[in-house]
């Protein structure tokens, strides 16, 4: 079922001399229960396109439905209560100084119809969620970096949202902390049903827990698919650029190529990168290049990881044999559905 429909989104900023189109036309679904990674470069208009969701910002134009509401017809007063279903967390936590923790998860309840004891226990309940009951009195900056952040993420569910928006949310902590709050988000994911739109410029952070990813550039969305299909069969040259860093393959070349300084490739071998999905796929069908054409396989690097249950892999590998036989051998791995891209052993490929 679709919760989020975003239908011909445009949004565009006059300036003084200039017009700047944020979001170009752009349309996106997200189904209940999904944790949909939208990832770019800075500017490339993510934070506009999902702060519609919630009209934080007004489209020029286009339709947002959530739950089938059509949004941008509400009156301020029902618009209101809509955006109590959607939690938002940001890249600086956003918290109020002043206030304790407890206070500061308090603040969205304040004209809430519970009573006191109610609030309290609803309170407690959402700290106890994000593992900081021992801190409700602590004031923010008695707290870490990660610590604020999860409770920024109890206070965006104090309305018991069913989306939760998140803006660059693990930008500013580092990889420890980052994974301890992707494990948050996946955990209330899967507890609490929560319907995540996650922003980042870290395909990382997708990889970790997204089931659904699209890819944004000046403001439009130019790839988008299932976690799987994106890793395992990236179309754009920028999809595929995040990608090679997410999985390591950039620094894994990188070493790869240093080693090929020092004792350079012969002339009948050639550097590959195979990509292929599920873990009995590979080893067999290079013991099968072996003995079909003669090719033999020299592993310089490989990585499996596992991306929505499924295993994952990646290769660099020196192909060595005549000329005719490894563009057979080639093939016949992708005739398997196996993913192959030859390599410049020297520079910087395309
Ligand atoms: N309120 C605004 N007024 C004018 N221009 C804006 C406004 N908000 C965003 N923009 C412009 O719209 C474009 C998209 O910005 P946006 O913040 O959506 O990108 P982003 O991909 O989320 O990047 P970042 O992660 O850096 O925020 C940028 O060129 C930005 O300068």
């Amino acid at each position: 079922m679709a919760v989020i429909e975003l239908k011909d989104i445009n949004v565009t900023f006059k300036q003084k001399k200039q017009t700047i189109v944020a979001v170009q036309n752009e349309s996106l679904t997200v189904e209940k229960g999904d944790i949909y990674g939208i990832v770019g470069y800075s500017g490339a208009g993510k934070s506009t396109l999902v702060r519609t969701i919630n009209l934080l910002q007004r489209p020029t134009s286009g339709s947002v439905k959530v739950n089938g509401t059509e949004m941008t017809d509400l009156s301020p007063n029902a618009l209101r209560d809509e955006r109590k279903n959607i939690g938002m967390i940001f890249q600086h936590f956003n918290l109020m100084d002043e206030l304790t923790v407890f206070g500061n998860v308090a603040q969205p309840l304040k004209h809430s119809k519970l009573s006191k004891t109610e609030k309290k226990a609803k309170i407690d309940h959402l700290l106890e969620l994000v593992g900081l009951s021992d801190r409700s009195d602590n004031y923010p900056a008695q707290l870490s970096g990660g610590q604020k952040q999860r409770v920024a993420i109890a206070r965006a569910l104090a309305n018991d949202p069913e989306i939760l928006i998140s803006d660059e949310a693990t930008s500013a902590l580092d990889p420890k902390t980052t994974n301890q709050i992707l494990g948050i988000l996946k955990r209330l994911n899967e507890e609490l049903g929560l319907t995540i739109v996650l922003i980042t410029h870290e395909m990382q952070a997708i990889k970790e827990i997204a089931n659904k990813v699209a890819v944004m550039e000046d403001g439009t969305i130019i790839e988008r698919g299932s976690l799987l299909e994106i890793f395992t069969n990236p179309q754009q040259k920028l999809t595929k650029d995040f990608i090679n860093t997410a999985t390591n393959r950039d620094e894994a070349l990188l070493n790869v190529r240093e080693l090929l300084r020092e004792k350079p490739l012969a002339s009948d071998e050639q550097l590959y990168q195979i990509n292929y999905v599920g873990n009995d796929t590979a080893q067999p069908l290079l013991s099968t290049i072996y003995a079909d054409y003669q090719v033999t396989t020299n592993i310089l690097y490989s990585n499996m990881e596992i991306l929505t249950k499924t295993p994952v892999g990646l290769a660099i590998v020196v192909l060595k044999g005549a000329d005719e036989n490894i563009r057979t051998a080639v093939s016949s791995l992708v005739d398997h559905g196996v993913h192959v891209t030859q390599l410049d052993a020297e520079k910087e490929d395309a």
